[in-house]
């Protein structure tokens, strides 16, 4: 004989036996899911969904079953998934993936039900035991990590900004130019590296103060960026020392970029808070990169020693590290040996 089942959820007041009752819980677990949990097919089809319910983090899918990825994603996005289901059965593993998508992306979703923009989504995709519908499947468990990615985003790009300036600093110009090394030393692709330093800072800081030397540094690397723009990557490598890496990038090509920024600089005025206008100048040294460089080091040895030839010039002057074919310009410039 049943009893009535008194429990708060979908199946209140439903007469069942003890052993419908843990069925029961079983399902309103699953109906309670906030994650939407699907069944995805070998061939890509959409064969069941439970759970998604929290629509402040989730879209409703239930319109995808019986659909294919290639129906309601875009082409990209839908190989992009198939290979993942693929190489998760392959594998024959628990595997984890991070993925983007908008329901502006999926066919079918109501995007105006659920949050809006770009999603960042965690999948936790596992093999499932036995065929659905004579096909081989995965459970793909799709987690909202959206908050986690953007704190993440916003963390790292703290973690690689000046907070002086607000261009790169030195941890985010050893991963460039690592990278740059990388790509120049598998390809055929040449790059440069132009230490760039004001000159007689210290002047002034003892002059305005220190907060005025702070302004100028500001101005400064706002001024090399806009310079740039797209065309060159900025940091500052300490106190009154910026490095720029252009890529792909001749000797001759940094050799103008440099006679642009020395020339420019030398004509700009600097605004002070208390209405002051100072001139100043700088020294600049490049590196070009070379066939038998295998560390950063080496690059940075080689704009530091040209930065050094330059300042001993006499400063507001360029100086490039070898290759011999490099020829100098500007006003006091010529060749670091
Ligand atoms: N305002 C300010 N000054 C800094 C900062 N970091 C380093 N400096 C100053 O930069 C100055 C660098 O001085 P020096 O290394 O002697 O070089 P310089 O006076 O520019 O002379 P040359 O490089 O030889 O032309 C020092 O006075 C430092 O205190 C900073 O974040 N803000």
């Amino acid at each position: 004989m049943g009893e009535i089942y008194p429990g708060g959820g979908i199946f209140q007041g439903t007469s069942i036996t003890v052993l419908d009752k843990n069925l029961l819980l079983q399902l309103e677990m699953i109906a309670a899911l906030p994650d939407p949990v699907f069944v995805l097919t070998e061939s890509g089809r959409y064969a069941a969904l439970i759970g998604g319910r929290d629509r402040s983090t989730y879209h409703d899918g239930s319109c995808l079953v019986d659909f294919s990825l290639y129906d309601v994603l875009p082409r990209a996005k839908a190989d992009w998934f198939l290979d993942e289901i693929r190489i998760t059965l392959r594998e024959d593993c628990l595997r984890i993936v991070e993925y983007v998508l908008s329901a502006d992306d999926v066919e079918g979703v109501d995007a105006s039900d659920g949050p809006d923009g770009d999603l960042w989504f965690e999948g936790r995709v596992q093999p499932m035991p036995s065929r659905v519908d004579g096909e081989r499947a995965v459970l793909w468990v799709a987690s909202n990590v959206s908050r986690r990615h953007a704190l993440e985003s916003a963390l790292q790009r703290l973690s690689e900004t000046d907070e002086l300036t607000g261009v790169h600093n030195r941890r985010k110009l050893i991963k460039t130019l690592d990278d740059r090394l990388h790509d120049a030393r598998t390809g055929t692709e040449t790059f440069a590296l132009l230490i760039v330093d004001i000159d007689h800072f210290k002047k002034v800081n003892d002059t305005w103060g220190h907060l005025a030397g702070d302004c100028v540094l500001r101005q400064f690397a706002q001024l090399c960026a806009d310079l740039l723009g797209e065309r060159g990557f900025i940091a500052r490598m300490g106190g009154e020392e910026f490095a720029i890496v252009l890529a792909p990038c001749s000797a001759a090509q940094a050799m103008a970029a440099a006679e642009q920024i020395r020339d420019r600089v030398a004509s700009q005025h600097f605004q002070l808070d208390c209405g002051t206008r100072l001139s100043i100048t700088v020294s600049i040294g490049i590196s070009i990169v070379q066939p038998d460089y295998r560390h950063t080091d080496d690059m940075i040895r080689g704009a530091d020693d040209a930065l050094y030839a330059a300042k001993k010039n006499g400063r507001n002057a360029i100086e490039i590290q070898s290759p011999p074919q490099a020829q100098s310009a500007g006003q006091h410039s010529g060749i670091a040996g």
